[in-house]
């Protein structure tokens, strides 16, 4: 492994690392995901998940987190290629939100199976 190999994979790393503080910055929806993933996270920590429960966890987020990565890189890509207000633009858009939304939808359904048991012991 040469030197120069090492620096362009520190330069992606840095490129990729960027692009995420880039779309963060600007998206109000991915700041929303990574404020549930912090939220989540901190219940996790309270409620004791198990090894099985924190990579289910885990895997969600990096599905919602890297569709909502995705479809801003479509959003951006689509505002670059055809910046005019058209119906190709508007489905492609709401295709790639809807990805998002199936992702966000199916990652509540297992935070509800995985939270809800430990809550109602709490409560009870
Ligand atoms: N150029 C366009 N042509 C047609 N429809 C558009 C266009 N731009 C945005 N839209 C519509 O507005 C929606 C939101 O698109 P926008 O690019 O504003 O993303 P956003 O505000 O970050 O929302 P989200 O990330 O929740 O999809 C799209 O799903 C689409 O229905």
């Amino acid at each position: 492994m040469n030197l120069s190999f090492l620096s362009m994979r520190v330069k992606s790393f840095r490129c990729a690392t960027s692009g995420i503080i880039q779309a963060t910055k600007t998206e109000l929806n991915l700041r929303i995901h990574f404020a549930a993933v912090t939220a989540v996270t901190a219940a996790g920590f309270i409620l004791g998940l198990s090894q099985q429960e924190w990579i289910a966890i885990l895997l969600l987020f990096a599905l919602v987190i890297s569709l909502e990565l995705i479809n801003t890189s479509f959003e951006k890509l689509c505002d670059v290629i055809d910046p005019e207000y058209n119906n190709p633009v508007k489905k492609i858009k709401d295709i790639a939100a809807g990805a998002v939304l199936w992702s966000t939808v199916i990652a509540v359904i297992a935070g509800i199976i995985i939270f809800a048991p430990k809550l109602l012991i709490i409560f009870k």
